[in-house]
């Protein structure tokens, strides 16, 4: 039984959300909220009709299986057509993908996982073919809240299986977390990404890439076009974030955001152009202030300005909700700046944190959130993307933790 694990991290966006889908800059980073994925590769049996499939999901509490013969059947497949080459998922495939799901009972009320589990299906079955295997998926990341859970998903999901499929491989371990989480190379880094964006494309319709490439390399990027741009980050912006806990779906907003776009070409052009100047401002100011060359009261109170102009052009786009608007009222009560993250639609919402804050009002801003019945986080902002453990790994028990 071969078993490895991988793990990838959610993002926010401090600027450029939805106007980074129609080519404008945006600037994300990664946080210290995880989705893990392990696999244990089962040897194949002896009693063919006997091998599964099975995915287990820890947050929802579901766990679904294919008989691997099924999967064949189904697909017209056996082997991997080679995990070396991102592939996108052809509409038949995805037709016979919705085929083997609909052969499952997905709770109504969880009908938005099917989204994730067909992009699960055409990664495994892309990378590994129709092996007998269990994966095993759980996550920090609150679901379809703006924190870029579909992409950790897919990045971590990516990262398990190519590792397993032998292409992608450890580089080193990471200094101080001790358990067993390895870097990934740059090459191998850039192919996880290119099957994660293709994963991504099935959950999102109409992904930027912003979300998978922030993911997988983790850091703070400026983003625009598909390129990628590492910012230097010496002293990381505080951000506290809010999750209204109000449910939305990404596709559904992306696709909004596209169709004011074609009813109202000129105007909405002009909205996603103040965007990029905003973003490609945000990044400027990071850059400076990682170089020193701009007083950290001051880089704060640009940032805080943006963010709400930003916030406002995100209006525009109609993507803000009644519970965001909670959100940004109950902060400016304490002076502080907040904009959407992520899709938004509800979801979760930034709040800029200035390093002059004291801890009691922090706790103030927050007792206050909360009272709304919001969800609090406190997180690192710019850390580490994928990393991934080959086997041996002690914590590692058909359980992630
Ligand atoms: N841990 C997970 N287990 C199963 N599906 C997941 C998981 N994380 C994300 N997904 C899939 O991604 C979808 C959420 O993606 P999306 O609407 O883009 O919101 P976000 O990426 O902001 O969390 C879920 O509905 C589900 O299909
Ligand atoms: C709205 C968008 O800019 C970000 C979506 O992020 P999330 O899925 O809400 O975490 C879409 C994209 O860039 O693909
Ligand atoms: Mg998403």
């Amino acid at each position: 039984m071969e078993v490895c694990a991988a793990r990838a991290p959610g993002k926010i966006i401090l600027a450029g959300e939805h106007a980074v889908v129609h080519g404008s800059a945006a600037v994300a980073a990664a946080i210290d909220l995880y989705t893990r994925c392990s696999l244990c590769l089962m040897p194949l049996a002896d009693d063919e009709a006997a091998a599964t499939l099975e995915l287990d999901l820890k947050d929802p509490g579901l766990t679904f299986s294919w008989p691997c013969g099924r999967l064949r059947e189904v697909l017209l497949t056996d082997e991997a057509a080679g995990a070396r080459e991102a592939r996108p998922c052809s509409p038949d495939r995805l037709a016979s993908i919705a085929r083997l799901l609909e052969e499952h009972e997905i709770p109504e009320a969880k009908i938005w996982l099917s989204a994730g589990l067909s992009a699960f299906l055409f990664l495994y079955t892309s990378i590994l073919g129709c092996r007998p295997g269990k994966v095993t998926v759980s996550s920090d990341l609150p679901m379809g809240s703006g924190l870029g859970s579909s992409a950790a998903f897919c990045v971590s999901m990516s990262g398990v299986l190519l590792t397993a499929a032998g292409v992608v491989t450890a580089v080193g371990g990471i200094s101080g977390e001790g358990m067993g989480w390895e870097l990934v190379g740059k090459d191998d880094l850039e192919l996880v990404n290119r099957w994660a964006f293709q994963g991504e494309k099935i959950i999102h319709g109409k992904p930027s890439g912003i979300d998978n490439a922030v993911s997988t390399f983790g850091s703070m990027i400026k983003f625009k076009k598909g390129e990628l741009t590492n910012l230097k980050s010496s002293n990381p912006v505080k951000m506290l974030i809010t999750d209204t806990r109000v449910g939305r779906n990404t596709k559904a907003l992306v696709a909004g955001v596209s169709e004011r776009a074609s009813r109202h070409s000129d105007a909405m052009a002009s909205v996603f152009n103040a965007v990029n100047s905003i973003s490609e401002e945000v990044s400027s100011i990071v850059e400076l202030a990682a170089n020193d060359e701009i007083a950290i009261t001051s880089k704060e109170e640009k940032l805080a300005e943006l963010m709400e102009m930003n916030q406002g052009l995100l209006q525009c786009m109609g993507v803000s909700h009644s519970s965001i608007e909670t959100v940004l009222r109950t902060t400016l009560k304490f002076n502080l700046v907040s904009k959407l993250t992520g899709a938004g639609g509800g979801g979760c919402v930034l709040t800029l944190i200035p390093t002059m804050l004291s801890n009691l009002v922090l706790e103030k801003v927050i007792a206050e959130l909360e009272s709304h019945s919001f969800r609090c986080f406190k997180v690192e902002v710019g850390g580490q993307g994928l990393q991934v453990c080959q086997g041996g790994c002690s914590y590692f028990n058909g359980d992630v933790v």
